[in-house]
């Protein structure tokens, strides 16, 4: 196994330091920030990877939808999604608002993705019909 050399590696371009408050600020004060930045970096990181493992996840349900001609969204689902998040996050002392509104984003962005899988689907089949209409 090779240690991945860090000029190549993902965020090669980085820089944990970049800030527009340089030149104006106590640079005890920037060394404060930028400890506290680099636990926002590391939350951030988490976010992009879990937010990845959950696309992973409806993109597999927009297939079987598509598979087996269900519609893209399920509003009764996300009504029970969206109660159990604004529960928790109050209980983590999260703003709710906030809470639905993000999730809201989330699930528009895959019910779209499902929509798109769907008319692939769809045009995919369409072409199999019109090949065996075309054979017969
Ligand atoms: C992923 C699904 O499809 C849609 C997206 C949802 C989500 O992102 O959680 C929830 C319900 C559906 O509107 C599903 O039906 O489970």
């Amino acid at each position: 196994m090779s240690i991945e050399d860090p000029t190549t590696a993902s965020g090669a371009e980085y820089d944990p330091h970049a800030s527009s408050l340089v030149n104006t600020t106590d640079p005890a004060v920037l060394d404060e920030l930028y400890a506290i930045r680099g636990s926002i970096d590391n939350f951030d990181a988490t976010l992009v990877y879990l937010l990845a493992e959950r696309f992973k996840a409806t993109q597999r349900v927009g297939y079987l939808k598509a598979r087996h001609q269900l519609p893209p969204s399920d509003p009764q689902r996300e009504k029970a999604q969206i109660e159990r998040l604004r529960k928790l996050a109050i209980e983590a002392h999260l703003d709710p608002v906030f809470a639905e509104k993000f999730l809201n984003f989330i699930i528009s962005e895959v019910i779209h993705h499902h929509q798109v899988i769907s008319e692939e689907h769809a045009s995919e089949e369409g072409v199999g019909s019109r090949e065996s209409n075309a054979r017969a």
